[in-house]
Parts: structure tokens; sequence; C-alpha cells
């Protein structure tokens, strides 16, 4: 193997993917994808089609939408899919959207589903799903509304509308699973991939 270190690319928009590789040591070029999730997740529910196949058909199609700009580089594109009792749940368009996500999803478990897909060149390398479960409390909407003053439109940017690792934590009874899947990214699967490209030390 060349002593070359492969160039990274994200080809995602989200701040926290970036965070959390950043923050594992994984230096990134940063090159968002633009793909019409909504058009894919559509035909995929006509279909059918369970939340993990979703997920992984759109961080392939991320990352290979991105590979073509950077030659050579491993591009990693992924993908979060909320899933409750067969309903699924996007990003949430602003406060009210979010209020009314929430009051759907408390006192209930709802799973959450993050694939990351690494393509070079247009050949699609490696890819992993995980799974998450998490419970919320049946809070009011009186704690509902306190909680969306203080978490502030920053949580509009994340599929369950809260952020676990900070006032998000407020809204659960019992969390299962992988904490950086929860976050949007299986990252120690990808970090395993990674280092055996050379990327980071084994
Ligand atoms: N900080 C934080 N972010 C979370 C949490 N749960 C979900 N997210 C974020 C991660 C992703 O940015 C977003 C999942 O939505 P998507 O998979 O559609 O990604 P997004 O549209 O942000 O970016 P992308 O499609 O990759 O360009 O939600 C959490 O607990 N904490």
């Amino acid at each position: 193997m060349s002593g070359a270190v492969p160039t990274v690319v994200l080809a995602s928009g989200s701040r926290t993917r970036a965070e959390m590789l950043e923050r594992a040591g994984v230096r990134v070029t940063l090159a968002p994808a633009a793909v019409d999730e909504e058009e894919i997740k559509l035909a995929a529910r006509a279909e059918g089609a369970p939340v993990e196949d979703v997920a992984e058909a759109l961080a392939e199609l991320k990352a290979q939408r991105v590979t073509r700009k950077h030659p050579g580089a491993l591009v990693i594109g992924a993908d979060q899919m909320l899933e409750c009792e067969g309903r699924w749940f996007d990003k949430p368009a602003d406060r009210d959207a979010a209020r009314a996500q929430l009051q759907d999803l408390r006192g209930k478990t709802h799973r959450l589903v993050s694939c990351a897909v690494v393509s070079r060149d247009g050949e699609r390398l490696w890819h992993h799903v995980d799974r998450a479960r998490l419970t919320m409390r049946p809070f009011s909407d009186a704690f509902l509304d306190s909680y969306l003053n203080a978490a502030g439109d920053d949580v509009l940017g994340s599929v369950g509308a809260y952020h676990l690792e900070g006032l998000g934590a407020q809204l659960f009874h019992r969390v299962d699973g992988d904490f950086f899947t929860i976050l949007g990214l299986p990252l120690l699967p990808l970090l395993g991939f990674l280092r055996v490209h050379g990327v980071i030390a084994e």
C-alpha cells in the first residue's frame, strides 16, 4: 500500500456527522450531496420497502453522487431514518412540526436506522446499517413547550427533533443501541473500515 493517506470526503450536510468524524480523529473534506430524498422515500414507501433499504439506498446515492467530483477519494454517504409504529418521520420543517412530531413520538418506542456507505471512483466498497430503539417518556405539553423553547431551532436539523447528547436526554425513559448510531452514523464500524484503508492507525 502506498504511504499516502487516502483523502476522505463526507457527502453530507450534517454538522453532527462532520463533528463526530473530526472528534474521532478523522479529517474529512465536506461535500454535501444534492439528493431529492423525498421522492425516493415516497417511491420506497409505495413499494412497502423497509426503512433499512431506504437508508442504504439514500446513503449509497449520496456517496455515488459525490465520488465523480473526488477521484480516488473514499467518499462517505450516510442516511438516517426514524420509524415509529409503521410511520416514517423526517427532520421537522419548523417548530410547530417538531412539536407535533414529538407529541406523536412521546410515550412510544421508535427506531432509528443509520446507514453509511463508502464509495471510491463510482464503486461501492463498503456499507453498514445499524439500528437503535428509543422509548420516550409520556411528557406533558407544558414540558414539551419548555423543551422546545430551551432546545431552539438546532433540533430541527435532527430527524427526531432532539439531540440525545443534549436536552433531548430529558425526553427519554430508555435507549437501546449505539450512541453514534443514534446521532446518525454507525461510527465504530466505519472507523474499522478506515483503519483497513490506512486512514487511521490499526
Ligand atoms: N446532534 C445530533 N444529531 C442527530 C441526533 N439524531 C439525529 N441527528 C441528526 C443527524 C443527521 O444530521 C440528521 C439525520 O437526517 P439525515 O440522515 O437526512 O441527514 P442530513 O439531512 O442532516 O444530512 P445529509 O442527508 O447527510 O446531507 O439528524 C442526535 O441525537 N444528536
